[in-house]
């Protein structure tokens, strides 16, 4: 069972409130710290969390026994209580077999791990064909949720990487304007739909997957439909029923949450448009990130950093979300990726012990890419009423041929961590306008809008390359990042009720709606 303890009864929580209602910003001493894991550097330099607030932050996560939680989510302890589950999906990315709980684990894993790489390798290579007896040429995954958002992110992100013929597409909304346009952009006999759901019961999905399965038995044939389909689930038999043969149904199972899923099965689609050795190099890479997570001290670990100076900004800087700034084109999904993984985790209000919390929970966690936005909202993280604590993420070897862009991307991202940080104050703002041809009522006028108060935090993630490894590095990051706040929140990170409701609503809506 996981601890249940309420973060605000420890001593640290205390110490931390008093702390930080005493120091003002300012003040307070900084900590310059660099984490580096592989290709990627952490720069905690800019943030709000002076050393002495980062060891009552780990005093928190002492008496919240978070070491212990890491064990129990590693050890496959039923952590996931209100669904009775384990959450295993870091068993997805281990390669040793030693590192493995079960062999039963251990042999589902490597087993459903090696169909895939087989299955794809054999669609590439023209070993297995589509119905008219030639090669695919389109694959199309049909999910939503965590059955699409990691692979579209993942599939843009890696493209310069792309060892694949086959160009990939997404169907993930029950808005038809997105078939209509896929219909525009392939033709059903050379395509092969992947239709990915745990459940195998979403109903977006199903209706989407049903009208790609009616289309197909009308023009190519009542058996030759299924070669055209494969199926991802938790329920082969629900795949069955659908009517997706076995050798082209694979599996995942309970103990991975949808949110999680990327790196089981649901990543087939991504493993057929990019290669299926990339895809495991983005499993390899999170396979070192869990690693780190779990033999680095506290004060080393970038996921627990991460996590601890997010809940010094939520809950005693009192900041109401959080951005991710990524000065990259190819990580231009990432913000909506994690906006499922961070706020479908710890969207919470009701702790471990049943009790509705009295203190915050998940940010809001929202974002785009960094250059477009400082043109965009960035004039309210600068000068706006709200705290936004930000991860400006700077990758640094570029896939173009034009080294004045890289150049200007990243000046323009250092630049707007040291605006943030550093401000600009009265006597600055003054001297600049004294130069100018102003009378003294006019400077008097527009000097306090152009003063920027500086102190806002950030975090700067410097990627060497975005190699696939790498990405799997990040993507790992983040999710242990909101585990352990989970932890400290004493909120169920795995279950996700809150989806519910409206789709219960959704179907009384349909029958109304149908009269
Ligand atoms: O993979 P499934 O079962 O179709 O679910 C898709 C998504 O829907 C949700 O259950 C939310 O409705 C997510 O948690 C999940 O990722």
């Amino acid at each position: 069972m996981l601890p249940r303890i309420n973060p605000t009864h420890t001593k640290a929580w205390k110490k931390l409130e008093n702390y930080y209602s005493a120091h003002s910003l300012s003040n307070n001493n900084k900590a310059t710290v660099r984490i580096v894991e592989s290709g990627l550097t952490y720069d905690f330099s800019k943030s709000l969390v002076s050393a002495e607030a980062f060891s009552m932050l780990t005093e928190l996560a002492d008496e919240c026994e978070l070491s212990r939680a890491i064990d129990d989510f590693f050890g496959g302890k039923a952590i996931n209580e209100t669904e009775k589950r384990a959450v295993l999906h870091t068993a997805l990315r281990q390669f040793s077999s030693n590192d493995y709980l079960s062999d039963d684990i251990y042999q589902k894993v490597t087993h459903e791990r090696s169909r895939i790489k087989n299955f794809v390798n054999e669609i590439l290579s023209g070993e297995r064909l589509a119905s008219n007896g030639k090669p695919f040429r389109h694959v199309v995954n049909i999910g939503i949720g965590g059955s699409d958002l990691g692979l579209r992110m993942a599939y843009k992100a890696l493209k310069p990487y792309k060892n694949s013929d086959l160009q990939l597409h997404f169907i993930n909304s029950i808005d038809a304007q997105q078939i209509e346009q896929l219909l525009q952009e392939i033709s059903l006999e050379e395509t092969l739909f992947v239709v990915v759901s745990k459940s195998f019961s979403t109903k977006e999905t199903l209706s989407n997957a049903n009208v790609f399965k009616d289309l197909c038995i009308e023009q190519l044939g009542k058996e030759n439909w299924k070669k055209h389909f494969a199926g991802v689930t938790v329920y082969p038999s629900a795949a069955a029923e659908f009517g997706i043969q076995p050798d082209y149904t694979f599996l995942f199972w309970d103990w991975v949450c949808g949110r999680f899923s990327m790196w089981s099965s649901v990543g087939l689609a991504l493993a057929l448009g990019l290669g299926y050795d990339i895809f495991e190099q983005m499993l390899r890479g999170a396979e070192k990130a869990d690693q780190h997570f779990k033999n680095q001290p506290f004060e080393e670990n970038i996921p627990v950093r991460l996590a601890l100076q997010g809940i010094a900004y939520t809950n005693f800087l009192k900041a109401q979300t959080e951005a991710i700034l990524p000065y990259s084109e190819l990580l231009g999904l990432l913000p909506t990726y994690l906006q499922q993984v961070a706020m479908e985790s710890n969207g919470k209000r009701i702790d471990r012990n049943g009790e509705v919390v009295d203190y915050a929970t998940a940010p809001i966690v929202w974002g785009d890419l960094g250059n477009n936005a400082q043109h965009s909202f960035f004039q309210l993280l600068h000068q706006g009423s709200w705290l936004v604590p930000a991860d400006f993420i700077l990758v640094k070897k570029y896939q173009h041929s034009f080294h004045e862009h890289q150049l200007q991307l990243a000046a323009n991202c250092y630049a707007q961590t040291e605006a943030l940080f550093k401000g600009k104050n009265e006597n600055e703002v003054r001297q600049q306008l004294q130069s100018k041809q102003l009378s003294e009522q006019e400077i008097e006028e527009l000097l306090p809008h152009k003063i920027f108060s500086g102190n806002k935090p950030s975090t700067l993630i410097e990627i060497d390359e975005l190699t696939p490894e790498n990405l799997g590095i990040l993507c790992s990051f983040y999710e242990h990042k909101y585990f352990v706040q989970g932890i400290i929140w004493n909120i169920y990170s795995f279950d996700q009720w809150g989806v519910e409701l409206g789709k219960e609503l959704a179907l009384n809506w349909e029958e109304q709606l149908k009269k």
